[in-house]
């Protein structure tokens, strides 16, 4: 920890402890689809249903007209506990450190805040948002379009590495092009604040999604850095995450002032209860008929199946193909264009069965995902806890299902089940449909 300190960004007023009180999300009663247990009202459980416990408005939200009736076209009806909690603070222009549960509208936070606040100057970018994966970067871009849509003026533009640079130089340097909002990935931002070509003299909103994961490896935090430096100090600061362990918050608040802190303190909060988890144990020869066990027996809109390598991943979809399982993958050895395509292919149900390594598991929003197959264990609990988020989106129902081959695999089951104090079964012959699928 004393090497991460000297990594960090230090200004003197930061060094001071911090004023504003954490807020520690309350123990919410389940809303509807929570429970998993199969009742009639989670079978009528539907997106959209997961309001937490004060029922606000997002008309209570001092926001532009603009943004309230894009909300409406969006079919927002209530903000979400998340988005109640911490979009008033990100309105009023507070640095915010904000810890919420996987798919509950964390998105919609920053990018309505963001463009709250905006008063676009032609040539000028005034928000940047960092994320760690490209196809994350792609999806963010598209929430900006959709809250946006009566903001005409309020230009946003995605820019990630794979893709020629030459591109994102000319859209930069040309005054009506020039995006005043910029969502990307850090390393090709940074390639682009060296060379000059992207200015930053007038950000004023600067926002870190997926902040632990961005923060946690030293090459992209250095990269972080550096694009933190080419922006003005006064600006604020907003960064999510579903998971911020204890070590990593103090890294996130070195490029903060005074923020407010919203976390689900009680890590056993952090579990989706609308989404059944199990576990298989099996060799590992037995997971290919296994899967296909399950991708013949259970019923699903779209699913998701985790391997750990790029090779896997290859081999895995040609053999679901070769055994009539038409399904699609994406990991990093693949070239950009086609992971965008693939991922634009999925999201518009095209695809139902998706290989992914763990490019595809933070962040991605695909709403008709309700199972996700851990075919090899994740390398961690927190990034569990990812995975599995992206089946039972906005309080929907989902299953997730893990193989088990190793006694390392076991340790790292037994770790999610103490850290989220949940209680993962072995998988029984037979589940009932109503359990896991949002009618
Ligand atoms: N108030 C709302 N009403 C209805 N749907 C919403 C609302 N807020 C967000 N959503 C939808 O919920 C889904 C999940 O939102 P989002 O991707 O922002 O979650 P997240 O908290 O960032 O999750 P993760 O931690 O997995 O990244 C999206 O499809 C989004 O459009």
């Amino acid at each position: 920890m004393a090497d991460r300190a000297e990594e960090l960004i230090d200004y003197d007023e930061e060094d001071e402890e911090t004023l504003q009180p954490a807020v520690v999300v309350p123990a919410a009663e389940p809303a509807a689809g929570e429970t998993g247990e199969g009742t009639e009202a989670e079978a009528k459980a539907s997106k959209g249903s997961y309001v937490g416990v004060h029922s606000t408005s997002f008309r209570d939200f001092l926001m532009k007209p603009e943004l309230l009736r894009a909300i409406v076209d969006c079919g927002f009806e209530h903000p979400s506990e998340v988005q109640q909690e911490t979009i008033p603070a990100a309105i009023n222009g507070n640095d915010v450190l904000c810890q919420a549960k996987s798919g509950l509208g964390k998105t919609a936070v920053f990018v309505l805040a963001t463009l709250n606040k905006i008063t676009p100057v032609p040539g000028t970018v005034s928000a940047i948002v960092l994320c760690h994966t490209r196809e994350l970067a792609y999806q963010i871009k598209n929430e900006y379009a959709r809250f946006s849509k009566y903001l005409p003026e309020v230009k946003t533009e995605v820019l990630y590495g794979g893709v020629s640079i030459k591109h994102d130089q000319e859209i930069i340097g040309d005054k009506e092009k020039c995006p005043n909002v910029i969502v990307g990935t850090p390393g090709r931002i940074l390639a682009l604040v060296r060379d000059k070509t992207l200015r930053l003299s007038n950000v004023s909103s600067f926002v870190i999604d997926e902040c632990d994961k961005v923060l946690e490896a030293i090459d992209m935090r250095r990269d972080v850095q550096e694009i933190f430096k080419a922006t003005p100090h006064n600006k604020q600061v907003l960064m999510f995450s579903a998971t911020l362990g204890k070590e990593i918050r103090p890294v996130c608040k070195k490029f903060m002032q005074d923020p407010r802190e919203i976390y689900v303190d009680d890590e056993a909060k952090l579990t989706l209860h609308g989404l059944q988890q199990y576990y298989v144990t099996l060799p590992e020869a037995g997971k290919n008929r296994k899967l296909s066990e399950i991708l013949d027996s259970l019923e699903f809109n779209q699913v998701v199946i985790f391997v750990k390598s790029v090779q896997r991943a290859k081999k895995l979809n040609e053999l679901l193909n070769s055994s009539n399982f038409s399904s699609t993958c994406i990991h990093s050895g693949m070239p950009q264009a086609s992971r965008i395509e693939i991922y634009k292919q999925f999201k518009d149900f095209t695809k139902r069965i998706m290989v992914a390594t763990d490019i595809f598991g933070r962040g991605i929003d695909v709403e008709r995902v309700n199972i996700v197959v851990n075919y090899d264990i994740s390398p961690d609990a927190d990034q569990y806890l990812h995975r599995v988020g992206r089946a039972g989106r906005f309080g929907t129902k989902g299953l997730a299902i893990t193989f088990i081959s190793t006694d390392e695999d076991k340790g790292v089951l037994e770790s999610v089940q103490e850290r989220f104090e949940v209680n993962i079964t072995e998988l029984p012959a037979e589940i009932d449909p109503k359990t896991y699928m949002t009618s």
